[in-house]
């Protein structure tokens, strides 16, 4: 479960917000769940410092990174930079990059890459636009921006990636895509996984997320279907209670 908080929570309200989740969340969670959050930038140093000091279970990452290795690169910030924050995740692709930012799929390739290299779990984010669902064309779209995202990355490396499945129209709505038909993108993106490394086991050792305004109220219908591993939960992880409860889907 991977609280993306967006550009929200500056450095000190990021120190309550983990202070409220590591008192809240049990070793029993932690055992059930692997719990994440995915803060800015500018709080990544105080959110280490915290896990580090407090020795917490929660396990933390960035939202992008650049595909460049270092130099002249204004604004941009390196994995070798978040490794060195011992981050594990990083958000790639994310729907928000792609629309705002231009980010296409040689960029989100070169970028999951970069990631790789630095020993950072790529979260890749992949999803349709309510146009292109409404065309019927969401699962062939999804699959090529996977196939896009993992040009040229190795069945060893895929294995231990995280493919979020987002519906762009779910997104920050309020509109959850429904259980079934979160299911069928996330089977065939698994289904697509497993023709690509020609290998049942990598594409069964890939977790895949769905996000798309998760709540305590629905992710266990979520949580039920066959091929959905996980949540990558944007508005309702700035809340600590509401992404307590998400971690323990099992009891909603
Ligand atoms: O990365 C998270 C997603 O964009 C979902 O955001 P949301 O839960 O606010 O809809």
């Amino acid at each position: 479960m991977a609280g993306n908080w967006k550009m929200n929570l500056n450095h000190l309200e990021a120190i309550a917000h983990v202070q409220k989740l590591a008192f809240a969340l049990t070793d029993k969670d932690y055992e059930a769940v692997e719990v994440a959050v995915l803060p800015p930038f500018t709080d990544l140093r105080s959110v280490q410092t915290l896990v580090d000091g407090d020795k917490l279970r929660i396990k933390y990452g960035a939202q992008d990174l650049s595909a460049h290795e270092s130099g002249a690169y204004t604004g941009e910030i390196s994995a070798s930079m978040l490794a060195k924050f011992n981050c594990s995740f990083v958000t790639v692709g994310h729907s928000e990059r792609r629309q705002y930012h231009g980010e296409d799929e040689p960029l989100v390739n070169a970028k999951v890459k970069a990631a790789l290299k630095h020993g950072l779990t790529p979260i890749l984010c992949v999803g349709e636009e309510l146009a292109v669902r409404e065309a019927g064309n969401h699962v062939s779209h999804t699959l090529a921006q996977v196939e896009g995202g993992l040009k040229d990355v190795s069945a060893e490396d895929a294995a231990g990636l995280v493919i979020a499945y987002e519906p762009v129209w779910a997104i920050g709505t309020g509109k959850v895509c429904g259980e079934e038909d979160a299911q069928e993108v996330c089977g065939a993106i698994r289904g697509r996984l497993t023709e690509l490394y020609d290998d049942g086991a990598t594409a069964q050792q890939v977790r895949i997320q769905y996000g798309g305004s998760v709540k305590a109220g629905n992710v266990a219908k979520i949580m039920a279907q066959p091929d959905i591993d996980g949540a990558l939960v944007g508005g309702a992880s700035l809340d600590a209670e509401e992404f307590v409860k998400i971690i323990r889907f099992r009891d909603q």
